[in-house]
């Protein structure tokens, strides 16, 4: 079944609640509309109402069927300043809780953190670390992992790929990168990609020397370590994860190489720049980044989105809160 059809089936019915801060954006305007009008959620718009509903009317969106909140006229505030406070174990004070609560994004992730919506999807207004560092201090890791990350599902017609971590670990190590390559093959499963996993370098098994090559070959033999039914290899270059008779030459031992579906980069620069390049010039759709790992569901949007993105992205969002 077409992932979309299923991921709608899926969440369809259970009045699962999203928040969006970025209220005022057409893209997110137009996409929680159709959203609700298929009635697969019930938006939550965050923004001062007035403005709100200023940018409805200039998108033509109807907002009589959907809640707006205002983070500076909320009468649960102080509830929220004190749970907030508590859930920082003394990082941040009362007062410190009031300015930041005031901010969309933190007031949006305290709302999933409380359970009164259940995910939170923003980022086509904000860049990646305001949207997503609330989350990653107020929702935090799951327990056994030690860093969330961001893959994107790449899709064009028949093809379908997981790419990560293109969004949070700047230069994660060897131990955050096995971490971040066992986390994507169980979110690939999600998306109905049966994980064959390639840990990205410039060098194929040893083909070349550097420190950057061996934290690669490193974080494979972790990442087997971690989940030895895996089928996951490194290190391993683009050509190599994906084209058999390239995989025949430079890695002919290999399960893995010439038929790598999820694809695992070793730091921020490459991952990033990689899916973008993908996305543009490739052709893909690049639907993510997905946040791994977070106990709650929040999804930061790139900030080039379109309507369609907002779109998908909020049904994973929702999908991940069942
Ligand atoms: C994500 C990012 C903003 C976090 O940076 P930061 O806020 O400076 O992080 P800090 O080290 O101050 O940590 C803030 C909190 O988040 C936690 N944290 C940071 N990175 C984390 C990660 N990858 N996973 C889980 N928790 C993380 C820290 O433990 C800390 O928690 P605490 O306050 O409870 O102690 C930063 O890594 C970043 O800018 N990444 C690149 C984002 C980007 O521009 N991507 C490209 C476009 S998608
Ligand atoms: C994922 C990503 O690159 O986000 P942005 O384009 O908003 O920086």
């Amino acid at each position: 079944m077409e992932l979309f059809t299923s991921l709608k089936q899926k969440v369809q019915g259970h009045g699962l609640k999203i928040v969006f801060p970025e209220a005022t954006d057409p893209r997110i305007l137009k996409a929680a509309q159709r959203l609700q009008q298929e009635e697969l959620i019930e938006p939550v718009f965050l923004g001062n109402p007035e403005a709100v509903q200023q940018a409805a009317a200039a998108a033509q969106v109807d907002l009589s069927q959907i809640q707006i909140l205002d983070p500076n006229h909320y009468d649960q505030f102080n509830d929220m300043v004190q749970a907030f406070v508590q859930r920082r174990k003394g990082k941040n004070t009362v007062e410190q809780a009031q300015t930041m609560l005031r901010d969309p994004n933190y007031f949006g992730t305290m709302l999933v953190y409380l359970k009164q919506v259940a995910g939170m999807v923003s980022g086509a207004v904000h860049p990646t670390g305001d949207t997503v560092r609330p989350a990653l201090q107020i929702i935090k890791v799951k327990p056994g992992l030690t860093r969330t990350s961001g893959a994107f599902i790449m899709q064009k017609g028949e093809q379908r790929y997981l790419f990560a971590d293109c969004a949070i670990n700047i230069n994660p190590s060897a131990q955050e990168l096995a971490e971040i390559a066992v986390t994507s093959a169980h979110t690939a499963q999600l998306f109905d990609i049966q994980p064959r996993v390639a840990l990205l370098s410039f060098s194929t098994k040893g083909s070349a020397k550097s420190d950057e090559v061996t934290k690669v070959a490193e974080a494979t033999q972790l990442a087997q370590t971690m989940d030895p039914k895996l089928m996951l290899d490194g290190e391993l270059q683009f050509d190599a994860a994906i084209v058999p008779t390239v995989a025949q030459q430079k890695a002919p031992q290999s399960t893995v190489a010439g038929q790598a579906n999820v694809f695992v980069f070793p730091e921020l620069q490459s991952g990033n720049i990689g899916y973008k390049i993908a996305q543009r010039l490739g052709g893909f759709e690049a639907i993510g980044p997905v946040l791994q790992g977070l106990n709650q569901p929040v999804s930061d949007l790139s900030r080039g989105c379109n309507t369609e993105d907002v779109y998908k992205l909020t049904l994973i969002t929702a999908a991940q809160a069942l």
